[in-house]
């Protein structure tokens, strides 16, 4: 088992550059993470069925259920966010912390938001970023609130959940640009399932006073794990490739990455039992705007670095906050394979690719798993090394295994 050692590195080969294959993929820890927050808001028995095996969702499982004072979210954004939302409605008293790129990563905007309706929460760092402690809840706050969206979509959902149980429920006027907008709707959609009405207009969200229901959900396959398959597909000499577990109409924006790759060389048809990917012609100078999908910009990146697609991109600035800043991450690694990365006019991204050379490239991955398996496909032209493949555990853990099904060599460097 590749990932559950703590290996340097890995080199991955592939001798024929065919891959075929039928890849049970994860489940969404998006969709889980929310499943299991919205399940121990009930207060009843719910049903969940294929719950990720991600780290991220592993985690928020072993924590709901724990006594400890002391709460570690590790890496994982959902886990930390939601956390804080659940343990300050619930009035648990608990200390939050987290990895020290986490205690990086801003919770300013959901603090405030959770203050205002009653929250006692206080920093034992640095004003705005975890650790937190959190010391209970009074309930007798303000039910309207004005909260920036244009940060992480994090705040939001974890708002949104809670909301419900508040005495008066919640209206959150969003300010500033929507990001992530999908995972709002996901969101919305998961406390529908669990018998939760809520309107979305324009951009105020209304969620009143009201329980939650049991229910029994089966979380989907993960649409961002799949991008990196159509990666392989649009990188193979020739490619025949089943997703299991995907489905046409999908909570996860991520979809999107059918409409992205179908410009950049992969044929998507759905079918009962997920999507068979098969290659096509690709277009030549592409532009994405990945506002609503950010998690895909560095698999399309590192792609178009490969297969030297000029590409122009727009709606990346939440991955500056990310596991790390993947902007600067992207930017560093692929000059190292004579693309460049830069922005041309504010907020605009131009990937500019030079020749790949092909003997070994090696790729750093700066503790973010989506580094890894951006740039694992590569393998497909030359030989590539991931430092610390271990990273992929956070959402895929099972990647490495994955790829030696479809005829990749990896050599495991200790
Ligand atoms: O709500 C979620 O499950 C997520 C929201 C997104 O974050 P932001 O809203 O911070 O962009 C995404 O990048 C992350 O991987 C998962
Ligand atoms: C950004 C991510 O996760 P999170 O923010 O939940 O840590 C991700 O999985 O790409």
């Amino acid at each position: 088992m590749i990932s559950s050692k703590k290996l340097s590195s890995v080199t991955l080969t592939h001798p024929t550059g065919k891959i075929k294959g039928e890849i049970k993929l994860p489940a969404s820890k998006s969709e889980a993470n929310r499943a299991l927050i919205i399940a121990a808001l009930s207060g009843q028995e719910s049903e969940l069925h294929n719950l990720s095996e991600a780290n991220d969702t592993q985690l928020l499982q072993r924590l709901l259920k724990s006594d400890a004072e002391t709460i570690d979210a590790e890496d994982a954004g959902t886990v930390m966010r939601f956390l804080t939302a659940y343990y300050a409605v619930t009035g648990q008293h608990k200390i939050l912390t987290g990895t020290e790129r986490m205690c990086q990563r801003p919770i300013k905007v959901l603090v405030e938001a959770l203050r205002e309706l009653g929250a006692d929460i206080a920093y034992m760092g640095e004003e705005g970023y975890p650790p937190m402690k959190m010391n209970g809840f009074s309930g007798n706050g303000n039910r309207k609130l004005k909260v920036r969206s244009d940060i992480s979509s994090q705040y939001i959902s974890a708002l949104l959940m809670v909301g419900p149980l508040l005495p008066d429920g919640l209206e959150l006027e969003l300010e500033g640009k929507i990001g992530s907008r999908p995972y709002i709707e996901m969101t919305l959609s998961l406390m529908a399932h669990f018998g939760v009405s809520a309107t979305f207009q324009g951009n105020t969200i209304t969620v009143p006073h009201q329980p939650y229901k049991a229910a029994t959900f089966s979380v989907e396959s993960d649409w961002s794990a799949a991008s990196y398959w159509y990666s392989l597909v649009a990188l193979a000499q020739e490619a025949d490739i089943t997703l299991l577990g995907l489905k046409e109409k999908s909570f996860q924006g991520d979809r999107a990455i059918v409409e992205i790759m179908n410009r950049l060389g992969v044929y998507t048809t759905f079918t009962e039992e997920g999507v068979k990917l098969t290659k096509k012609e690709q277009e030549r100078n592409v532009s994405f705007d990945f506002s609503d999908c950010p998690d895909l910009a560095q698999t399309v990146v590192a792609l178009c670095a490969g297969i030297g697609i000029r590409v122009d991109m727009t709606g990346l600035e939440s991955l500056r906050i990310k596991e790390t800043d993947r902007i600067q991450a992207l930017q560093i690694e692929v000059l190292s394979i004579n693309s460049s990365l830069e922005e041309i006019t504010p907020g605009v991204f131009r990937l500019t690719p030079g020749l790949l050379h092909k003997e070994k490239l090696s790729f750093r991955t700066y503790q973010d798993h989506r580094m890894a398996m951006a740039f694992a496909p590569l393998a497909l032209l030359a030989p590539v090394e991931i430092q610390e493949p271990g990273v992929v555990r956070k959402s895929y853990p099972r990647f490495w295994e994955d790829l030696q099904k479809v005829g990749f060599e990896i050599v495991e460097n200790e």
